[in-house]
């Protein structure tokens, strides 16, 4: 199985969450390739089985250029664009294999809201095969993840295969 992990991250959490859960698949024979939003291009998804995508959760949701900047003031360095920009291009890419989401997050409540939720939205509206959204916690904004849940990432991963 070909897996494309497609993600956004601005203190690296959710890049942990996804070498994590590329870790799972691996072991379970899925060749996995990792790539930013903002670098991903359609020949990316070509010969790809599986498309996850993953974000930090911002403002309840998807990071945007506010956010971000935000984010830049509290220490982070993300890139101009990421997930929900690369999600508005994502229909012209033709892709009709798997997806999921994922995000990570710094609570459970409905007050911390979940970016996973938001690409899962954007996912259904292209992609017919789209998975149960996954979120992850982080135990403060700049991280690192809480216990047991990189592991739980890895998990998650394997199953998906
Ligand atoms: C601007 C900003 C807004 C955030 N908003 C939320 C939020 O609404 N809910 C929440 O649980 N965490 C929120 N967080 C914490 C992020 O989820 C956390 O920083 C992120 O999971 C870390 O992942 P990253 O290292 O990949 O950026 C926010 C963080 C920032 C910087």
């Amino acid at each position: 199985m070909n897996v494309l992990i497609v993600i956004e991250t601005c203190f690296g959490n959710t890049a942990q969450v996804a070498e994590a859960v590329t870790n799972g698949l691996t072991s379970r024979g899925a060749t996995v390739s990792v790539v930013k939003a903002h670098e991903c291009r359609p020949e990316h998804v070509q010969g790809v089985d599986l498309l996850l995508v993953g974000a930090p959760t911002h403002n309840r949701g998807l990071p945007g250029p506010a956010s971000r900047r935000l984010a830049v003031t509290q220490g982070a360095n993300p890139p101009a664009t990421g997930v929900a920009e690369w999600l508005e291009e994502l229909p012209k890419y033709g892709y009709q294999g798997k997806a999921a989401a994922f995000d990570s997050v710094s609570g459970t409540t409905f007050w911390n809201g979940s970016a996973a939720k938001k690409i899962q939205k954007k996912l259904v509206r292209v992609i017919d095969d789209v998975a149960e959204p996954e979120s992850f916690l982080v135990v403060a904004a700049e991280g690192p993840s809480a216990a047991g849940e990189l592991e739980r990432a890895e998990k998650w991963g394997a199953s998906l295969v």
